[in-house]
């Protein structure tokens, strides 16, 4: 099965385009495990726990375990979430971009090492930064389009006057992934929930592409206008919400809290599609 084929078997099964982020801060972890960086495994493995049948994905952000030394623990989570949600594809967040002998190995630690279902890249580097990834069959690379933050307008939203139309920047993107670097018919695209409108252009260039879109929740995106835009018949969106989840109770009841916002999130993006 595809990455692509699991996201739309995920999607229909859990009635869900909620993509839960695992962004795990210590100093925000509640009760016992406050603070305590061994326990970043126990805190996301109940939260898996308590999401599994309400999302189309889980999304691991890999610098809030490395930079605590905690790459074991995410190797123990991605093995957990086989285990326990075998169902819901992993999309390892890690925005790597380097050149081809060095993308080799950054492919290998995502597929083989953590053995990720998908993985999201920055383009900057062009297409032989993207490549490797493409080598391992079935296997998703999000490539980032037009980012949540407000610096996304910084390079993405500039025009690129050497080229027919002048498409800015994240268009261009959109189209290179539509088009001539698609090898595999594996690749998406990351769009903030936080610019629909930006959405519904890449919607335009990208029709078939599986969307990935971070900004509802902490960041204050619209997710409803989000599932409009860029929901198609054909096109499969992952909404992700991370702290807005994690950090939904401060309590030992931080699971059934997560629970809940999770539940309300993926209700509300239902909801949106009509
Ligand atoms: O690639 C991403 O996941 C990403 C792209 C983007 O444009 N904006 C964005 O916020 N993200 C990630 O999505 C998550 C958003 O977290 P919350 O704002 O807590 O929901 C973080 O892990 C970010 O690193």
């Amino acid at each position: 099965m595809t990455f692509i084929d699991m996201l739309r078997a995920a999607e229909a099964r859990n009635r869900s385009m909620l993509c839960v982020g695992l962004d795990p801060e210590p100093s925000r972890f509640p009760g016992a495990l406050q603070g305590d960086p061994c326990k970043i495994y126990d805190f996301c493995a109940a939260i898996v726990d308590a999401t599994a049948d309400l999302a189309i994905a889980f999304k691991p952000q890999i610098a809030y375990f490395a930079a605590h030394r905690a790459e074991d623990q995410l190797e123990k989570l991605m093995a957990h979430m086989r285990a326990n949600a075998p169902q819901v594809p992993v999309i390892l967040d890690a925005k790597r971009g380097d050149i081809g002998a060095t993308a080799e190995q950054y492919a290998r630690e995502a597929f083989e090492r953590y053995d990720a279902d998908a993985v999201t890249l920055s383009p900057f580097m062009g297409w032989d930064s993207v490549q490797p990834y493409l080598k391992y069959e079935g296997k998703g690379a999000f490539l980032l389009c037009r980012t949540s933050n407000p610096g996304g307008d910084d390079l993405q939203n500039q025009r690129l006057v050497d080229l027919p139309g002048q498409p800015r920047l994240y268009e261009h993107v959109a189209a290179l992934a539509q088009g001539p670097w698609n090898l595999n018919g594996q690749l998406g695209l990351v769009v903030g929930a936080t610019y629909p409108e930006e959405i519904a252009r890449v919607r335009q260039l990208a029709p078939s592409l599986p969307l990935l879109i971070p900004g509802v929740g902490a960041q204050g995106g619209d997710a409803v206008a989000t599932v409009k835009a860029g929901r198609t018949k054909d096109g499969l969106i992952a909404v992700n919400s991370s702290r807005a989840i994690l950090y939904a109770s401060s309590s030992a009841d931080y699971a059934q809290a997560a629970r809940r916002e999770a539940m309300k999130t993926r209700d509300l993006l239902q909801a949106a599609r009509g």
